[in-house]
């Protein structure tokens, strides 16, 4: 039996099983990749097939992520909302519980594939991740953006993240991490550059006890700090922390806490350390060539 015959109905189950709201429409898109990516799971092996059970991956997943997303905010935007109860710990449980009571059907997690990109601030790892992303399809997380996204939200947790970016103070794991899960889960894929993250060595530590998620490499870029400084004032995107008083106290920050978890990897021979104290092009046919074979 072909990929999208096992998976179609299980899908129609899961969804006849979490209601359509009005919000689904705004799913729609987001649905129809994730029964793609379910497809394209199955063909490549990841969702294995026994005599009489049948394990769900990640396409599954996700589309049961989008449906209970659609079911516990009916009225708020695609996404998952701490702010409304519906984590992606809650969402996940929901997915596998569901499952669970299908019959002949096995919970099964996805395996999470990542690089991390480090660097001090201004070495260049938005730049190169771009220019990844065009060539090798990858998803691009910045921990960054993604927390400076997060203090648009106008929470109370995300005026705390506020405060500590304009002091160029690393956030707490449990926000960032939160952050992460939810876009990848959100993204329907598995490969991702996770850049500016971890950045200490609570971050890593919090991130090594997540499940499912196989740490490729660590590509490091390697500036000094002279020319990061030069390009960051020079970065202009309005950035409240790319001033000269923060930016020394952002440096000070990646020598004492970031570099060790840098060094960290170097001791189990995971990190590509590249010079990005060159032109962006020469900096990225280095770079690619690390990319081949994830
Ligand atoms: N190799 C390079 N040479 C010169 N300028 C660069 C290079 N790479 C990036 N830049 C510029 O420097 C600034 C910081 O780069 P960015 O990619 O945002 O760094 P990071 O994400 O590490 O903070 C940006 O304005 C970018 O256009
Ligand atoms: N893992 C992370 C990543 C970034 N942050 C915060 C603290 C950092 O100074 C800011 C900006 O991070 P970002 O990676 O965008 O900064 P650079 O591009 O390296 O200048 O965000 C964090 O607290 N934890």
């Amino acid at each position: 039996m072909s990929a999208s015959r096992n998976l179609t109905p299980l899908l129609s189950t899961l969804l006849r099983r979490w209601p359509a709201s009005a919000a689904a429409a705004a799913y729609a898109p987001a649905l129809r990749s994730y029964a793609t990516a379910a497809v394209a799971a199955s063909a490549a092996g990841s969702s294995t097939q026994t005599a009489s059970r049948r394990t769900v991956s990640l396409g599954l997943l996700s589309a049961g992520f989008a449906a209970t997303c659609a079911f516990a905010a009916p009225t708020s935007s695609a996404s998952a909302d701490s702010s409304s109860g519906t984590t992606p710990e809650s969402v996940l449980n929901k997915v596998r519980s569901t499952i669970s009571q299908m019959p002949g059907m096995e919970w099964a997690a996805p395996t999470f594939h990542v690089v991390f990109v480090l660097g001090g601030p201004g070495s260049g790892k938005g730049t190169q991740c771009a220019k990844l992303v065009e060539e090798f399809g990858v998803v691009h997380l910045s921990a960054g953006d993604l927390l400076r996204a997060h203090v648009k939200s106008g929470t109370e947790d995300g005026n705390m993240v506020k405060a500590m970016i304009a002091e160029g103070k690393i956030v707490p794991s449990s926000v960032t991490i939160g952050l992460l899960k939810k876009a990848m889960l959100e993204s329907g894929k598995t490969k991702f550059l996770i850049d500016g993250f971890p950045r200490n060595a609570e971050n890593r530590e919090a991130f090594e006890k997540e499940d499912g998620i196989d740490i490729h490499f660590v590509l490091f870029f390697d500036c000094p700090e002279k020319v990061m400084e030069k390009r960051i004032l020079s970065r202009n995107e309005g950035r409240s922390d790319d001033n000269v008083k923060t930016i020394r106290k952002r440096f000070k920050v990646f020598i004492d806490q970031s570099m060790p978890v840098v060094n960290h990897y170097k001791g189990m021979g995971k990190v590509h350390w590249v010079n990005s104290n060159r032109d962006p092009e020469a900096v990225y046919a280095e770079t690619r060539k690390l990319f081949e074979n994830f």
